[in-house]
């Protein structure tokens, strides 16, 4: 069974159409990442799975469920951080734990789940509607923690969060995963997705343009990888070497300098570029790789798409 299964959805609002015949399915016990560029329908998306928002047309199910008809049997075996959430004012931090606790039926520590999310003890006893945005969101994040669900449905969640904040949330995402549960989280910080997710999936304007693995989709994003040599020899041999690395296959870029030669080219190629370099008796003194970011690969999806469009 699928955690999350989008059946050719659509949605639109008064003359947008947020999502167009989506199609998405997210396997149990993975951590996936829903990327997109502002506006792109992932809030849409999330809406539409815990059933605040109908889709116009198609179906949504998680965990096995339909969201639209057994939306109070999900709710039950997952955790929410949704966007935009609202804490109230004149409970505590504490008090929004132990009602969490209590609409669950769980069986939760509070203060253990507030440790967990690095709100102190006098932060629990204060009312909430006195936190900082950062306060609030670990606060939102510690509910959804309760009752051990089988997956968490995280839209950004790293918004309002310090760089700590923002690393313990990817250590949280990973110890859940590790009891068991599947992880779906939307987020604009490409590093992070990276950092944590098996899967990820780039949404833009409304279509889903790519789903795959991290790997996969460097290995499907053309640049490849940039291999800087630091060389050493004459401007002829040297000049020899980049004849002989630009007629290698593979190669789409080749630029050099007095000491070093940077060379574009599919991964699997580095020896071959060493190899060249070596054969033209330029002598190589050290080298580096740099694998395409998901940054890259996020531009590459998304501009190419621009100039689809
Ligand atoms: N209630 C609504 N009424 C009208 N249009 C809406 C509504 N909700 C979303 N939209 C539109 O649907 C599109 C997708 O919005 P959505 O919030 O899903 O994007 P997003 O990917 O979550 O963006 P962001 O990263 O900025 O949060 C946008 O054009 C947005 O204006």
């Amino acid at each position: 069974m699928a955690a999350i299964e989008l059946d050719g959805v659509t949605k639109r609002f008064d003359g947008v159409t947020a999502l167009q015949e989506v199609d998405l399915t997210v396997e149990e016990g993975e951590i996936f990442g829903f990327l997109g560029p502002n506006g792109a329908g992932k809030s849409t998306s999330i809406n539409i799975l815990l059933d605040f928002v109908r889709p116009t047309e198609g179906r949504a199910e998680v965990l096995g469920y339909d969201s639209y008809e057994d939306s109070t049997r999900i709710r039950e075996r997952i955790g929410v951080l949704p966007e935009g959430y609202d804490v109230y004012d004149r409970l505590t931090g504490l008090q929004h734990l132990e009602f969490a606790i209590e609409s669950k039926d769980a069986d939760d520590d509070p203060h253990a789940l507030l440790d967990r999310v690095g709100l102190s003890e006098e932060d629990a006893k204060r009312k909430a509607g006195g936190y900082s945005k950062g306060m609030s969101q670990r606060l939102v994040l510690a509910m959804a923690l309760v009752g051990e669900p089988d997956l968490l449905i995280l839209d950004e969640p790293s918004s309002g969060l310090d760089p700590n904040g923002a690393r313990m949330m990817q250590e949280i995402v990973r110890e859940e995963n590790e009891r068991g549960a599947t992880v779906f989280f939307s987020s604009h910080i490409l590093g992070q997705v990276e950092a944590v997710c098996d899967t990820v999936g780039i949404l833009r304007e409304g279509e889903l343009v790519a789903k795959d693995t991290i790997e996969g989709l460097r290995a499907a994003y053309d640049t490849g990888l940039t291999l800087t040599v630091t060389v050493g020899g004459t401007a002829s041999q040297i000049d020899d070497g980049v004849a002989a690395v630009r007629a290698l296959d593979a190669v789409s870029d080749v630029r050099a300098d007095s000491d070093a030669i940077t060379v574009t080219c599919e991964g699997d190629q580095k020896m071959a570029v060493l190899n060249a370099l070596e054969d033209a008796e330029v002598s190589v003194e050290d080298f580096e790789t740099e694998e395409a970011s998901l940054d890259d690969v996020f531009s590459s999806y998304t501009e190419r798409q621009e100039a689809e469009a």
